[in-house]
C-alpha cells in the first residue's frame, strides 16, 4: 500500500462550464477537481490551502467511512471547523475498499458551486474484480446555475422564499451546452446547433472506443438537486457496482442516478462500427426545464465529428415514478457480500416534511430542521460541552395521526442543533418516511447519504409504513449503500451497524434541501474519539483546547 500526496489549493476562478462564463470553485485552476486515484489499502493525504478570500472550506470524501479518522471526513460543524482563509488543512485517510467515488465541499453550498471530484480505488495489488473489462470511463454528472451560490443560498434563507429553480445546464465531466445543442437537428426546439473545434472547455468529452471490447463506465453523480437518467443509444449497460459495492449484475436500457450515488456499468461495443451514438443524461424526477447533456460513444472506424442521424435517447418521463422504481428495485447486492444482521437494536423512523418557520420555508425531520452548531459536534461531545449545541434528543418517531398524504394542518416547525446518540456496535434501522411537501399533491425525491457507514437498503414501501411491513424486508441479499432514495408518499428501510466512533451526517442530498434543515446528526461514542489533528478544532468553544 503507497501513500498518495497531494496538493490542493481550492479558489474561485472564472470558467465556462455551459459555454457561458461564470465564477465556479476550482482546484489547482481545475473544475472539476483533480481525479484522485488509488489502490484499496492505500493512504491519501491531500493538503488543501484554503485560497477563498472571504470564506472557509472543507471537503467531504463521498463514500469513503473514514474508519477511525472521523475528523477527516469534511463536513463543517460536524467533523471539523472549516478551513479559514489562507490556512492548510491536512486529510489523512485510508480508502480501505476499491470503488467509484468522488470527493466535494460541505460548507454551505459550495458544492453547488462546482467544489467536486472523482475519486476512484482500484483493486488491491492481486485481487481481481468479478467483471473482466478492457477499458474504462469516469463520468462525473453534475448541474448548473448560472446565478451565484450566495445569491442562491440568500434566496433560500430569504422572506419571501426564493427557490433555486431548475438548473440551467447538465454537466459530464464538468462540461455542458447552455445555448446550443449537439442534437439540434433532431429536435424541434429552436435551439441551435453547437459548433465545436474541439478544444471549447465546454465541448463534450467523447467516449473514443474500439469494437467488440467491453468498458467499464463509471458513472456518479454530485448533483446539486436533479435526479438522472443516463442511456446510450443502441447498447445495453450491465450495472456492476452501487456506491462502491459489487452487485448482482443485470442489464438495462438506461438507468437512474440521484445526487450522491455512484454506479459502474458494463457496455459492449457490438454496434455497427460505422456509425457514433448518442450518450445521454436527462432530468427525471422534477419537472424538466433542462435541457440533456449529450456526448457522444464514437467507434475507431468512424471520425468524432460525425454526428448520429438520429434523435438522441429520450429520457423517461421525469413523473414516470414505475420506471424509476423498477430499476432501483432490481438492485441486489452480490453473491457473498457481507448480510445484514437479522435483527436490530433500535428503530429510527424519520419523517421529512416541507415546513415553515417565522415565514421562512425549511425541511424538517420529525419536526425540527437542522441548525449546525459553530463549534463542531465531534469536538463539542468529545470535551462534553454542554452549551456547544442543543442537549434535547430529537425524536426517533412521529406523531402516528400524521396524515403523510396531506399538506400539514400545521406548517410551523422548529429548529434544532440536537444529535442522535447511537450505541457503538449496535445495529439501527433507520425507516424514512417521505409525506406531502407544503404545496397540495407535492411529493418529492430525496436522496439520502450517510456517512462514516454503508448501509442496508432493506426495502421500499408506498405509503406509510406500518408494524408489519417489516415482512417485506430482503434481509438476503440487500444491496450495501450509502446513498438511498425515497420515493414521493413513500419510505425507504435501511439497516446499520455503528462500528465507526464519530459524528456523522445523515441527510438529504440535494444541496438546497441540507440548506433549508434536511438532515440529522448521528453521534457514535465520540466521547471516546482520541488524537483529534488540533487544527480540525481550532475554531468555536473548542479552539483553545488541547487534545
Ligand atoms: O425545497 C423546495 O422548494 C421548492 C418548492 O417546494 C417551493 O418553492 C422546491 O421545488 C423544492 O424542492
Amino acid at each position: 500500500a503507497k501513500v498518495r500526496h497531494f496538493k490542493w489549493e481550492v479558489e474561485y476562478m472564472y470558467g465556462a462550464p455551459d459555454c457561458q462564463e461564470h465564477v465556479v470553485m476550482g482546484i489547482n485552476g481545475q473544475f472539476p477537481g483533480p481525479t484522485i486515484r488509488a489502490k484499496a489499502g492505500d493512504t491519501i493525504v491531500v493538503d488543501l490551502t484554503n485560497k477563498l478570500h472571504t470564506e472557509g472550506v472543507v471537503i467531504h470524501w463521498h463514500g469513503i467511512r473514514q474508519l477511525g479518522t472521523p475528523w477527516a471526513d469534511g463536513t463543517a460543524s460536524i467533523s471539523q471547523c472549516a478551513i479559514n482563509p489562507g490556512e492548510t488543512f491536512e486529510y489523512r485517510f485510508k480508502v480501505d475498499r476499491p470503488g467509484t467515488y468522488f470527493y466535494h465541499g460541505h460548507y454551505g453550498m459550495q458544492r453547488s458551486a462546482g467544489l467536486y471530484g472523482s475519486l476512484i480505488v482500484d483493486m488491491a495489488d492481486g485481487e481481481k474484480e468479478p467483471f473482466h473489462y478492457d477499458a474504462e470511463f469516469n463520468l462525473l454528472l453534475s448541474d448548473w446555475w448560472h446565478k451565484s451560490v450566495h445569491e442562491q443560498e440568500v434566496g433560500l434563507s430569504s422572506n419571501p422564499f426564493r427557490w433555486i429553480g431548475e438548473p440551467q445546464s447538465l454537466l459530464i465531466n464538468g462540461r455542458g451546452q447552455y445555448n446550443c445543442s449537439l442534437a439540434a437537428k433532431f429536435s424541434n426546439s429552436s435551439i441551435s446547433q453547437c459548433k465545436f473545434e474541439g478544444n471549447e472547455k465546454c465541448a463534450p468529452q467523447v467516449l473514443k472506443v474500439r469494437p467488440n471490447k467491453t468498458y467499464r463506465l463509471r458513472i456518479a453523480s454530485t448533483t446539486a438537486l436533479a435526479s438522472l437518467n443516463l442511456a446510450i443509444e443502441g447498447h445495453k449497460m450491465v450495472v456492476v457496482e452501487a456506491d462502491g459495492n459489487h452487485v448482482q449484475p443485470f442489464a438495462v436500457n438506461d438507468l437512474d442516478i440521484y445526487s450522491g450515488e455512484s454506479y459502474s456499468v458494463l457496455l459492449k461495443t457490438d454496434q455497427n462500427p460505422y456509425k457514433n451514438y448518442w450518450v445521454s443524461i436527462g432530468v427525471r424526477g422534477r419537472d424538466p426545464k433542462t435541457n440533456q447533456a449529450l456526448t457522444l460513444l464514437s467507434y475507431s472506424a468512424t471520425p468524432a465529428s460525425k454526428l448520429p442521424t438520429t434523435q438522441p435517447p429520450v429520457t423517461p418521463r421525469w413523473d414516470d415514478y414505475n420506471h424509476s422504481k423498477a430499476f432501483t428495485k432490481s438492485i441486489y447486492a452480490l453473491m457473498g457480500s457481507p448480510q445484514p444482521p437479522k435483527t436490530y437494536d433500535r428503530r429510527i423512523i424519520l419523517l421529512n416534511t416541507q415546513n415553515r418557520l417565522n415565514g421562512f420555508v425549511k425541511w424538517a425531520i420529525n419536526n425540527v430542521s437542522l441548525v449546525l452548531p459553530s463549534t463542531p459536534y465531534l469536538g463539542s461531545i468529545k470535551f462534553g460541552l454542554n452549551n456547544a449545541f442543543d442537549q434535547k434528543t430529537p425524536p426517533d418517531n412521529y406523531d402516528s395521526s400524521y396524515d403523510i398524504m396531506k399538506p400539514a394542518p400545521n406548517q410551523n416547525t422548529t429548529q434544532g442543533s440536537g444529535v442522535y446518540t447511537i450505541t457503538l456496535n449496535t445495529t439501527v434501522d433507520v425507516i424514512l418516511q417521505n409525506a406531502n411537501a407544503l404545496a397540495k399533491d407535492v411529493s418529492e425525491i430525496h436522496p439520502w447519504h450517510l456517512h462514516g457507514h454503508d448501509f442496508w437498503v432493506l426495502g421500499y414501501g408506498e405509503g406509510k409504513f406500518k408494524n408489519g411491513d417489516e415482512k417485506t424486508f430482503n434481509l438476503k441479499n440487500p444491496p450495501l449503500r450509502n446513498t438511498a432514495v425515497i420515493f414521493p408518499f413513500g419510505w425507504t428501510a435501511l439497516r446499520f451497524v455503528a462500528d465507526n466512533p464519530g459524528v456523522w451526517a445523515f441527510h438529504c442530498h440535494i444541496e438546497p434541501h441540507l440548506h433549508m434543515g434536511m438532515g440529522v446528526i448521528f453521534a457514535q461514542d465520540a466521547h471516546r474519539v482520541g488524537q483529534i489533528p488540533k487544527e480540525a478544532l481550532a475554531c468555536g468553544l473548542t479552539g483553545n483546547k488541547q487534545n
